[in-house]
């Protein structure tokens, strides 16, 4: 560790509470250095709780074959991450719903098993699990900057929510309304710290520090973080939020700059994994081609018009006048055959183009504004492109080579 970081992170002292549960960590990696260096609290804490060793990596066992997932076995993201793999075509059979292992039948080489968020970050990390699916928030907080874990796809879009500090709406905090206002306040002192409870004890010491809090005293809580401040036991919390539901009904808000991060579900692999393990790098191709064929299909719809023209070309330069219908390369046009006159004839020209779902509205608005009749609109279940961006940047971005 640098002495300036050690300097910088001095003032910051550590409370933690007696709960067998909690492990707060303060391990920093200063993005010069290389691997993860590690913070020891100033205000030691009984040693059962404290892990300020950053998880060692472990060596790759050689002798398993098989590649393992790790899913979220209880919790919110547990059946939304099922769900997702099933819409592609990957549904999870768990034979025993006691068990931790499950199976994905499409993919035979693969062995899922289902974790505690956390603890899947811990098994990437000890080269238990070569992928896993989690939360954003949890990777960051418990891979914290390991270079190990590979965030492979980082919007799985399920589990949206953010990182943020709160205060009381009322009492000292009624005219706060920004964290540099909390920062300024003069009543924190090395005697009277904010006290800022937490259960994401790595990321919400390294935010306030990096903001230049200097009295701050930390509380770790697995849970009802919202209660604290009601009950006079902290000044502060950080915590997840979505809605804001929870906060606004205990009466907290959040500031201006409090947000620490913004989170959705993932899926990470082990670098050491993708390089090294036979089959990891195949499976994680065929999960991202899945993912975002499937991903950014759902956000499309396939709209189907008549249109009466002359001819394909000139029904294509109406339709390329608007701006809301041209599709994804262009739309595909083509004839309408009917019988007239004894003869087969055409008259109308099919449309069919790739819309945004937002802009659904809009694209019915201008396919009739240029004559468009009969409209149909379709869901698509997959978009496979040439290419998924997400695994070219795998190699450009982070070295795998994926040849
Ligand atoms: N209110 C929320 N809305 C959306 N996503 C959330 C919310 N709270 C948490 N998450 C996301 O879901 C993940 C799992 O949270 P969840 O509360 O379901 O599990 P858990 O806290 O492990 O379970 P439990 O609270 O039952 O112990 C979090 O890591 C985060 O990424
Ligand atoms: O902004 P909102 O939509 O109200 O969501 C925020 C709440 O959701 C999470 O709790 P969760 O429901 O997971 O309960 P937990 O504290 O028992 O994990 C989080 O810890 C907040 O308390
Ligand atoms: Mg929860």
């Amino acid at each position: 560790m640098s002495a300036m970081l050690a300097a910088q992170l001095a003032h910051v002292s550590v409370s933690l509470s007696p709960s067998p549960k909690s492990s707060f960590r303060f391990q920093v990696r200063p993005s010069s250095a290389v691997g993860v260096c590690s913070i020891a609290p100033r205000a030691a804490a009984s040693a059962t709780a404290v892990s300020a060793k950053p998880a060692a990596v472990a060596p790759l066992s050689s002798e398993r074959t098989v590649v393992r997932i790790g899913l979220p076995s209880k919790g919110r993201m547990a059946e939304q991450t099922l769900s997702l793999l099933k819409s592609c075509q990957l549904s999870v059979k768990q034979l025993n719903p006691r068990q931790y292992t499950a199976e994905i039948p499409l993919i035979p080489n693969l062995e899922v098993w289902l974790q505690r968020p956390t603890d899947i970050v811990r098994k990437l990390q000890s080269g238990d699990l070569d992928l896993g699916i989690v939360g954003f928030d949890i990777v960051s907080e418990y891979g914290m900057g390991n270079d190990d874990l590979i965030v492979v796809h980082d919007a799985l879009e399920f589990g949206h929510c953010r990182l943020s500090l709160a205060v009381p709406k009322e009492g000292i905090f009624e005219n706060i309304n920004s964290l540099k206002g909390l920062q300024e306040m003069p009543i924190w002192t090395e005697e009277r710290p904010l006290r800022v409870v937490t259960g994401f004890g790595y990321l919400g010491a390294k935010f306030l520090k990096e903001k230049g809090f200097k009295h701050i005293k930390f509380l770790s809580a697995d849970g009802a973080l919202e209660s604290y401040p009601p009950m006079g036991m902290a000044d502060a919390i950080v915590d997840l939020v979505s809605s804001g539901t929870t906060l606004r009904e205990n009466n907290l808000k959040e500031i201006e700059g409090g947000v620490v991060l913004q989170s959705q579900a993932t899926l990470v692999a082990s670098r050491r994994s993708l390089h090294k393990r036979k089959g990891v790098l195949e499976i994680t191709h065929e999960l991202l081609e899945r993912l975002e064929a499937h991903l950014s299909a759902s956000s499309q719809l396939m709209v189907t018009a008549n249109m009466r023209g002359s001819s394909a070309e000139e029904v294509a330069e109406r339709v390329l006048t608007q701006t809301s219908i041209c599709g994804l390369q262009g739309p595909t046009i083509s004839p309408v055959y009917c019988k007239k006159d004894g003869k087969v004839a055409v008259e109308y020209y099919a449309i069919n183009v790739v819309v945004p779902q937002k802009l659904l509205y809009k694209s019915i608005q201008q396919l009739r504004s240029i004559g468009g009749s009969g409209v149909l609109v379709t869901k698509l279940t997959y978009i496979f492109d040439e290419e998924t961006p997400r695994w070219r940047n795998l190699s450009q971005s982070w070295g795998v080579n994926t040849l």
